[in-house]
């Protein structure tokens, strides 16, 4: 497959770090998400059945890290991959994670990984 899906830039506030003080303040976390998929039913029907909706993966993601309470973006990040191949039968993804405020000289820092469906 050679299709993808992206969702850019998704933004989410959420409380996650390892200090102490971080637990007590909300974050913001920026996602990169590249899901490969086909789109040839959905270009054929015109139908939103027939394809990964952004949208829903998007509202899905935001719940999960809104609620999350993890210190590692490690730890959120294997979650999210999990949560895209296992609820919506995503074959790849290619997951960035962004803290943007994590280090002061430093525009952002985070992760990006890649997860395939068993
Ligand atoms: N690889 C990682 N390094 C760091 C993380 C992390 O989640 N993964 N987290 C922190 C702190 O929480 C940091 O964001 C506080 O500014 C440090 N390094």
């Amino acid at each position: 497959m050679t299709d993808t899906v992206f969702i850019q830039s998704l933004s989410v506030d959420t409380v996650i770090g390892v200090y102490d003080w971080e637990k007590t303040i909300q974050q913001n976390l920026l996602f990169d998400i590249e899901m490969t998929t086909d789109i040839a039913a959905a270009a054929a029907s015109d139908d939103l059945a027939d394809t990964l909706d952004y949208e829903a993966v998007s509202n899905r993601i935001i719940d999960h890290v809104t609620h999350a309470r993890v210190e590692l973006l490690e730890t959120l990040i294997e979650q999210v991959a999990q949560i895209i191949i296992g609820e919506f039968g995503v074959q790849q993804v290619t997951l960035t994670v962004h803290k943007p405020g994590a280090v002061k000289a430093a525009q952002s820092v985070g992760l990006r990984i890649v997860r395939r469906a068993a």
